[in-house]
């Protein structure tokens, strides 16, 4: 058993390392080497990057000067500054790499165009998603689970800070228990947060398993989509 095709989405804020903020290359260089183990084993790539490390919607109209509205067309460019990084990051590894865009900016990126993204995967190429949905009021968790329905990738991998989903957020309590695996009722219901409830329930209308995993442990995805799930978290 394996996957052929996935949608990977990759933290933004991962992506700033120990700055705190911006874009580490000794992380963008990390990612881009696990990104390849994939290529080279036939797999078909789309990720999504999200926006965390530069700016969100709704930290950026905390205080009320900007409008919410507009905080969210910022993050969305924050993911397309974090996409042509990652895109220069694998080139220098040597793979082909196409960055699509929600929002156009033909000067910078191809238009989303989900049957070019699908004819880019089968030539071996990976794209790269970026601008979201395009719709302010939404996160890269939902922008991933709809490019990865799109495309018609067999997962979404959630490549994050924590590696797996638990009964409340690792990072707060000390004494969160993992769950291997949870129906995408029992996520909705515990609003279980390291993926929004949006993209859970789009996920389930389409029956696309989610994946949660920790992006830091050298040779997980490679393994995940092999099919050894031991060290992530499965939501279906
Ligand atoms: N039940 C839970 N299980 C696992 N992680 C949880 C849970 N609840 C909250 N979290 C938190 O969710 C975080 C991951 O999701 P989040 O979307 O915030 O981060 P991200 O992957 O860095 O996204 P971005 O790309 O927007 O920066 C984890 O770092 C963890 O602290
Ligand atoms: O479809 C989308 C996707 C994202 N946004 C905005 O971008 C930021 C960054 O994305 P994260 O998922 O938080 O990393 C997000 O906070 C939103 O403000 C959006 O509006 N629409």
């Amino acid at each position: 058993m394996g996957y052929k095709r996935v949608l990977v989405k990759f933290s933004g804020e991962a992506l700033a390392g120990e700055n705190g903020h911006g874009i580490d290359t000794k992380i963008l260089k990390f990612i881009a080497g696990e990104i390849k183990t994939l290529v080279d084993a036939g797999i078909e790539v789309g990720i999504v990057i999200g926006g965390g490390n530069i700016i969100r919607g709704v930290t950026a109209a905390a205080d009320g000067i900007i409008r919410r509205t507009s905080g969210d067309y910022m993050g969305m460019l924050a993911t397309v500054i974090n996409a042509i990084a990652m895109q220069e990051a694998c080139e220098h590894e040597g793979m082909l790499v196409r960055v699509q865009s929600a929002i156009k900016m033909e000067q910078i990126a191809e238009a989303f165009i989900v049957r070019r993204a699908t004819r880019h995967l089968e030539r071996g190429r990976v794209v790269i998603f970026a601008a979201g949905t395009g719709n302010p009021f939404f996160t890269t968790d939902t922008a991933a689970t709809l490019r990865a329905i799109e495309i018609g990738a067999e997962v979404i991998i959630k490549a994050t800070k924590v590696d797996g989903v638990y009964d409340k957020d690792p990072k707060k309590f000390a004494d969160a228990i993992k769950l291997p695996s949870l129906g995408y009722e029992q996520a909705l219901q515990d609003h279980i947060k390291v993926m929004d409830d949006t993209s859970i329930a789009l996920a389930k209308e389409n029956k696309l398993p989610i994946i949660v995993c920790d992006m830091f442990t050298p040779g997980n995805l490679l393994e995940i989509i092999q099919g050894n799930f031991d060290r992530c978290s499965i939501v279906k």
